[in-house]
């Protein structure tokens, strides 16, 4: 049987100033291995969707649910350690590299601790060397952010990645590199999980098996 690891069930969410509806009953279900693309009109709510699957935002009605148990607000600090959502501004911290790589493990709901070594390694795919690890992370580049914060979510070895339009910002070259070392994340085990958000038509088809469409707010078979 195919194992459910992300469940939309009826999910409405309105603006809270105007009450217009954001997302409007959205259903959905994610099993194991999904390779998702997320697609449809500017503001037609894919951004609004991944923060609410993220419970990064609240949502009005329905239910949020991870491998079939309602996300409810006790479990979120360890959700957050399997379901990742990326920006398309990386959402890095005051500091070094490596203080922004090891900040997840600093939390009391982690589990397991810094893996420098890894963390090393993958900055090496990446044609990075280890001394950007003592650089102050805002003199990177929006694109070498954007790496770190690929590097960073990886080091969490969540089982979902929801990418909200991550290389939007990022040059050709950085393009193929996030993308080789997302998959790389992917394919490490069968049962892991992308949700892609793109306007870039290719990007999509390189990155997805399976397309989810949006328009106003509503899922479109
Ligand atoms: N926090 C919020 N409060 C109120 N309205 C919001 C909020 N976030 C998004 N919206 C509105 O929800 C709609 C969907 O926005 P969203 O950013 O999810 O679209 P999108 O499909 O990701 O667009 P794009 O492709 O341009 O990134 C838009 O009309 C937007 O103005």
């Amino acid at each position: 049987m195919t194992q459910s690891v992300i469940e939309m069930v009826d999910v409405t969410r309105r603006d809270t100033k105007t009450g217009r509806t954001l997302l409007a009953g959205v259903d959905l279900l994610i099993v194991a291995g999904d390779a998702i693309g997320l697609v449809g009109p500017s503001g037609s709510g894919k951004s609004t969707m991944l923060r609410a699957i993220a419970r990064l935002d609240a949502i009005d009605d329905g239910q949020i649910r991870f491998r079939g148990k309602i996300v409810t607000v006790d479990r979120v600090p360890m959700f957050r350690r399997s379901v990742v959502y990326l920006a398309q501004r990386p959402a890095l911290v005051p500091g070094t590299v490596l203080q922004n790589l090891t900040l997840p493990f600093t939390f009391a709901s982690a589990t397991d601790s810094f893996n420098q070594a890894k963390a090393i390694a993958l900055l090496s795919s990446l044609g990075r060397g280890e001394s950007i690890l003592d650089q102050d992370a805002s003199t990177l580049s929006g694109g070498e952010q954007q790496l770190v914060a690929l590097v960073r979510a990886i080091l969490v070895s969540p089982t979902v990645m929801l990418l909200d339009e991550p290389t939007a910002s990022l040059d050709a070259a950085l393009v193929q590199r996030f993308e080789t070392l997302a998959r790389q994340w992917k394919d490490a085990d069968v049962d892991r999980v992308w949700i892609w958000t793109s306007h870039d038509a290719d990007q999509i088809s390189r990155v997805s098996s399976k397309l989810i469409r949006l328009e106003s707010g509503s899922v479109n078979a």
